[in-house]
């Protein structure tokens, strides 16, 4: 279950888009995105009641289709929406803390390495978000991209954790990604910045599911 819903994780944010991003949503869902995360970041974030009501309108949009929702970093709004879980980094709160906080929402934690990886089990994460793989464009504070000997390293000493890779991921590179050990990709821009959001997202779908069926 885990491991199909990490598969195309659609991760946006107002600041992402150039056009509505209730329409860009909507889009993706169209083109099959598996999971979406509600990351509301950066200079142009938005904040107090009209964070609330931009994710609410998101979150509709994902409960009308059964896509799990998921906050980044703001608990307290996943908490407010009874979102489907939480996603947070390594500079958030901590993980174990969330845990209590959520109870059996998901969680999911940016790891960077095998011993964030297993820190973030014994906090009882659902799935690790690795990465950046490649060079990214859609966060400005990215650490150094860590490629796709990370995911394969990752993978041979914890064969089983829900993985998903995220950084800098396109059409082009999705397949290496999931042959690399990966369960899903995580993106951003691939999927923003699109011209045509519905048939890109399809491609990338399409992609991943192949490159899974052949692992
Ligand atoms: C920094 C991040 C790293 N990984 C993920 C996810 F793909 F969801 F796991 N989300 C983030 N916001
Ligand atoms: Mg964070």
């Amino acid at each position: 279950m885990m491991k199909h819903m990490l598969s195309l994780y659609f991760i946006m944010g107002s600041g992402d888009c150039t056009r509505d991003p209730l329409t860009v949503l909507d889009e993706a869902i169209q083109g099959g995105i598996t999971m979406f995360q509600f990351r509301e970041k950066g200079k142009k974030a938005l904040t107090g009641l009209e964070k609330y009501r931009l994710a609410e309108k998101l979150f509709e949009r994902c409960k009308d289709h059964n896509i799990p929702f998921i906050v980044n970093d703001d608990v307290d709004l996943a908490l407010a929406l009874q979102a489907d879980g939480v996603h947070v980094g390594q500079d958030d709160e901590e993980a174990a803390r969330v845990r209590d906080r959520i109870g059996d929402k998901y969680l999911g934690v940016s790891v960077h390495n095998l011993a964030e990886v297993r820190q973030a089990l014994a906090a009882h994460a659902d799935y690790v978000g690795l990465g950046p793989i490649f060079p990214t464009v859609s966060k400005d504070d990215a650490k150094q991209a860590c490629g796709l000997a990370m995911i394969e390293h990752i993978r041979t000493y914890e064969k089983h954790v829900p993985l998903v890779a995220i950084g800098g991921i396109t059409e082009q590179t999705a397949r290496q990604v999931i042959e690399a050990g990966a369960d899903g990709i995580a993106v951003i821009s691939a999927i923003c910045r699109a011209e045509h959001i519905c048939e890109q997202t399809k491609r990338l779908y399409e992609t991943v599911m192949h490159a899974k069926r052949r692992g």
